[in-house]
């Protein structure tokens, strides 16, 4: 039976890397005789242009009986307006929650063909190999927002089941991986962060004493991720602070062009690169689609689909070793430039 796959492109690069991740997926089906049946709905920006909500019933009801999910990206300057109702990102927002993925996991390797793409030095990057699980649907991006004349404000609030769910999804990753496990909070400063703290730390205890782990303020993360990246196995932490901390890591591989996340709950999955809509590269074909096709090999290897999801890791390291790369990997040096449609073709051809 067709496995049922909805594609969200969204906004901005978002149609440009979801079109280079649908032909991979093809072409990797043809290849291991998997159907796929793919189905294409609005989200964000152009769902507001279509239909004035950011995400229609429609998309929201193919999302929750197709088997997985895959976005591209959403949001861009024109739906910027602070007076406006409707922001592309509530969609986001609401899929994730309806969803019910709460756990955002964003893999950072360091390709050593594009060590000299990264500003550290090579030096700092031997051995760099983490995970960062974000709470997804929790916290701060979640709360009730006011807005008055002279004042704004955002709530934060955690439960102790949303911090259980998300610690046991970090330790048991860490089990699978060198068991050490980096929480992340502001406990000197927030109570969301105080009770992340006393929770994570009782799960582990309890349920993982094998886990070797340690607490860290966010502040001191986000230098020590630059520092000594090297250090992380899994970093664990909320909603915002992974948001930040994983745009941050993503300069250690080279470029956020090549960060994949899956976003995981209870039900169907989300696939989706960790960049945002790129604005300023949209429309001009210059888009890094790997991020995008690397989660596809995250949703695929979540299918059950290992061969498939290997296939696409290995024709991806195979485009990027054999230095086909986007705008974004050539800047710091002076290879040849690939566009969107030449890095999607080295990958078609490496399948
Ligand atoms: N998951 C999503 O759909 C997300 C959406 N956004 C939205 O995206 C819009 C733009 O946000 P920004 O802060 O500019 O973040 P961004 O991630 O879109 O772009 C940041 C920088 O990275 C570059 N970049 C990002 N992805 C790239 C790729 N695949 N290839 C080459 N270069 C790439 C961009 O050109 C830009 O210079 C905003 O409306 C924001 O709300 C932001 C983050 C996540
Ligand atoms: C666009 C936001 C809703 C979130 C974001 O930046 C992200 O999930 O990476
Ligand atoms: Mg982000």
């Amino acid at each position: 039976m067709a496995i049922k796959i909805v594609c969200l492109p969204g906004d901005g690069i978002g149609p440009e890397v979801t079109q280079s991740t649908i032909a991979v997926l093809k072409a990797v089906g043809e290849k291991f005789r998997i159907e796929f049946d793919i189905a294409e709905y609005p989200i964000g920006g152009i769902a507001i242009e279509q239909s004035g909500t950011p995400l229609p019933d429609q998309t929201l009801a193919a999302c929750k009986e197709a088997d997985a999910v895959f976005l591209g990206a959403i949001g861009g300057p024109q739906w910027e307006n602070p007076e406006a109702s409707v922001r592309p990102e509530q969609g986001l927002l609401k899929l994730r929650s309806e969803l019910g993925v709460f756990s955002n996991i964003r893999p950072l390797k360091v390709f050593p063909s594009l060590i000299s793409s990264s500003p550290l030095k090579p030096e700092r990057l031997a051995g760099v190999d983490f995970v960062v699980v974000r709470e997804l649907t929790g916290g701060i991006y979640f709360g009730e927002r006011t807005r008055q004349d002279d004042y704004a404000t955002d709530e934060c609030r955690y439960s102790v089941g949303e911090v259980e769910r998300i610690a046991r999804v970090a330790c048991e990753m860490a089990m699978q991986r060198n068991k050490r496990v980096t929480s992340v909070d502001k406990a000197n400063v927030l109570e969301t962060s105080r009770l992340w703290r006393e929770v994570v730390t009782r799960v582990v205890k309890n349920e993982f004493p094998e886990i070797n782990l340690e607490h860290q303020l966010v502040d001191s993360c986000a230098m020590k991720l630059i520092q000594q990246p090297a250090h992380f196995d899994v970093i664990l932490t909320e909603n915002m602070f992974g948001d930040i901390l994983s745009d941050e890591a993503s300069v250690l591989s080279g470029s956020m062009g090549l960060l994949a996340s899956a976003s995981i709950g209870d039900g169907v999955g989300l696939f989706e690169p960790i960049h945002g809509s790129a604005p300023d590269i949209a429309g001009l074909g210059i888009a890094n689609p790997y991020a995008s096709i690397l989660s596809a090999a995250m949703m695929l290897r979540w299918l059950n689909l290992e061969l498939a999801a290997k296939a696409v890791e290995d024709a991806v390291l195979d485009a990027i070793d054999n230095g086909t790369l986007t705008r974004d990997l050539t800047i710091s040096n002076s290879m040849r430039e690939a566009s969107t449609k030449e890095a999607t073709q080295a990958v078609l051809e490496a399948i």
